[in-house]
């Protein structure tokens, strides 16, 4: 498999990504609901799903995994969705979303990161490098459509595309609210926020750990269009339309352009920055506030 970083990466996940998979879908391909013609095949996996349509050139990808909380399985079968519409030249662009009711993506699994060895720590961290680093510099056009809340690790997903919609719905915020767990962001999700919003507006919301309901995303422009839930979809292929619409290889170099040195600096940084964070969260006090963390989301749902 190739990696966006080259030769230094090799988490057992993605060394044999298929044994995740075991018991799933992927690779499969099925017709897609109300489809059946030429392009309406769908394949996918346990927690991604994808509905590429051949014509149009534009694969729909949905998230379904409890919450889209990023699980170590959820990682590994984006990149492998992403990997094999990159592969497959009829593919021109992706719109990323949710299957699941209210929520976009709730950022990191932290059971991946509670309570767990410092190995599986590093395994974990080094996949959500790796799924950055494939969305920012992916070739295709990345629209999220965002139908659901986007907090932290959500909203890192949701930058890493080139375009996002919001749904207009005050309970779907957005944001790095990763001060607010006790926990600090790294260089590179800064980065891709002050790529996004500038500087300043990066650090209030970053010191802040603001989450932006969506009239306030939009003006800071961390979103560029908000529409009434029912329309996200079709406002989503709208913009896929007018980013197609450019030439593939102006487009694809202008963004390489403009996001390499960002995704460079990560990549000279890898093993540095997967320390870091390993020996962040393993300490005992940043253990402890992620379990009370845990446990206040849990009591919440009863
Ligand atoms: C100095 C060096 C520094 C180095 C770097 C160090 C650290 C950097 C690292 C970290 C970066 C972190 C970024 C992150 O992404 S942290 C995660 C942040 N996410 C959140 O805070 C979201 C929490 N979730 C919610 O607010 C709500 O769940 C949500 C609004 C998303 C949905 O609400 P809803 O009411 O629909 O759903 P719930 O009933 O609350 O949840 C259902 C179910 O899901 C579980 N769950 C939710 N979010 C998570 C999660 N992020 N991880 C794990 N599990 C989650 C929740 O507990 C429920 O579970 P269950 O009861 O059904 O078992």
């Amino acid at each position: 498999m190739a990696l966006a970083s080259g030769v230094r990466f090799a988490p057992r996940a993605l060394l044999r990504p298929w044994a995740l998979l075991r018991g799933t879908t992927l690779g499969r391909t099925e017709p897609a609901a109300g489809g059946g013609g030429d392009g309406a095949r769908r394949f996918g996996s346990q927690r991604v799903l994808v509905e590429p349509d051949a014509a149009s050139g534009v694969a729909v990808m949905k998230l379904r995994n409890p919450s889209n909380a990023l699980s170590l399985e959820l990682l590994t079968e984006l990149v492998i969705s992403l990997e094999k519409l990159e592969n497959d030249k009829t593919f021109r662009g992706i719109i990323l979303t949710s299957d699941c009711p209210r929520v976009f993506c709730a950022g990191l699994d932290l059971t991946e990161i509670c309570g767990r060895n410092p190995a599986h720590c590093a395994e974990y961290w080094k996949a959500m490098q790796e799924l950055w680093l494939r969305m920012y510099l992916s070739s295709l056009v990345l629209v999220a459509a965002i139908n659901g809340a986007c907090p932290a690790g959500g909203c890192i997903i949701a930058l890493s595309c080139d375009c996002r919609v919001l749904a207009d719905n005050p309970k779907y915020r957005i944001g790095l609210n990763e001060t607010l767990l006790g926990i600090i962001a790294p260089f590179w999700l800064k980065d891709t926020y002050v790529n996004t919003i500038g500087h300043r507006a990066s650090e209030q919301a970053l010191q802040l750990g603001s989450l932006f309901p969506p009239a306030e995303a939009l003006q800071v422009g961390l979103v560029d269009q908000v529409v009434p839930e029912d329309q996200v979809q079709s406002t989503a292929l709208s913009e896929m339309a007018r980013w197609l619409a450019v030439p593939d290889h102006a487009r694809q170099l202008t963004k390489n352009m403009m996001r390499k040195a960002t995704a460079d600096r990560l990549l000279r940084q890898r093993d540095a920055d997967t320390q870091n964070f390993v020996s962040f969260v393993c300490r005992d006090s940043i253990q402890k506030s992620l379990q009370a963390y845990l446990e206040k989301l849990r009591q919440r749902k009863g």
